[in-house]
């Protein structure tokens, strides 16, 4: 029998991110990060960013010619040094089993979503842990698949670095799922675009703790290992490369990632790419419903203005 499709791009996702996220970490060490402002000084992106995309995007082309593939840093040159084409697919992966709803997809329907740096600011000023490696997998719309790459992450043998995968149906890998403490609220949101609509929203929610760190990608993360119950920003900051990866892995997990008003957000590949009514997830433990039902009207009206 032929390995469906979902699991091979999932396996080929897994090992590219690793990838990308070595060149993230050789950037650095180099010292010259090659800083530009793209719509100004809160959406920088460095050499890290582009090598990182231009990595991801000819791995995952090469071996998946049909693949609609979108990057958050556009078009990019897909003529790489062969030591950044990754071919192997992710064997340990590959040992699950594919569900039957995925097995039957084609190529030409899935839509990957990918975001070579995500936390950039973080990483420009030496935040290392909040930065991540976003490959999101979308069929029909819907995000099914997702992998989160940290590359400075230290894993407890030594080794630097670790994949987080989720894929609907499935499950979830790479990480210990852990239960945010009860009792309490504990709300992870932005701390390099914090704007004055943000804060209304997280004191609507009467959080018993807010913590502010970067990416979508590591906020995602603070929920999946019980560090918050939520995860809240009232912004149209995000793209559907932020969230793509971060809500298939946090919705294989049993949690739910949508808009501030409750409603997922559509990954087809025409689609305006802003997440512009912000981003409200949420632990399983939380009735998601209840918490969208907390964000005062006049919130949802200023995003949508
Ligand atoms: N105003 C913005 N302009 C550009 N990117 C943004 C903006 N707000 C959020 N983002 C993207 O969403 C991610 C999560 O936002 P935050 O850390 O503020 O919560 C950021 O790391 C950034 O992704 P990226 O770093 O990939 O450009
Ligand atoms: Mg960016
Ligand atoms: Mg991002
Ligand atoms: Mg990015």
């Amino acid at each position: 029998m032929t390995t469906p499709q979902v699991m091979r791009i999932m396996a080929l996702s897994i090992n590219t991110a690793a990838r990308a996220g070595s060149i993230i970490r050789d950037v650095m060490q180099r010292g010259n990060l090659g800083i530009v402002e793209k719509e100004g000084k809160d959406d920088l992106q460095t050499e890290a960013d582009r090598s990182a995309q231009q990595c991801i995007i000819a791995s995952l082309s090469r071996k998946f010619p049909n693949l609609k593939i979108i990057g958050e840093e556009g078009d990019s040159n897909l003529d790489v040094k062969p030591e950044w084409l990754v071919t192997d697919e992710n064997e340990e992966f590959l040992k699950n089993c594919c569900p039957e709803e995925w097995r039957e997809i084609k190529e030409e329907e899935f839509v990957v979503w990918v975001d070579p740096l995500d936390g950039t600011s973080e990483y420009t000023q030496g935040l290392l842990e909040h930065v991540t490696v976003l490959i999101g997998v979308a069929i029909k719309n819907r995000a099914v698949g997702g992998v989160i790459y940290q590359p400075y992450y230290k894993q407890s043998n030594g080794e630097i670095g670790r994949a987080i995968w989720g894929l609907k149906g499935l499950g979830t890998g790479g990480f210990k799922p852990t239960s945010p403490p009860k009792g309490q609220m504990i709300i992870t949101t932005t701390r390099s675009h914090l704007t004055p609509l943000v804060q209304q929203a997280l004191d609507a929610l009467s959080p018993t703790e807010v913590i502010k760190v970067g990416g979508a990608g590591y906020k995602v993360l603070q929920l999946l290992e019980g560090r918050a119950h939520a995860y809240v920003f009232a912004s149209p900051g995000c793209k559907r490369w932020d969230t793509c990866a971060p809500e298939a892995v946090l919705e294989a997990y049993g949690g739910i990632l949508t808009d501030l008003a409750g409603v997922h957000y559509s990954y087809a590949a025409e689609v305006d790419y802003k997440n512009r009514m912000g981003v409200l997830a949420t632990v399983p433990e939380l009735k998601h419903s209840d918490i969208a039902n907390q964000v005062p009207k006049d919130i949802l009206d200023a995003l949508r203005s």
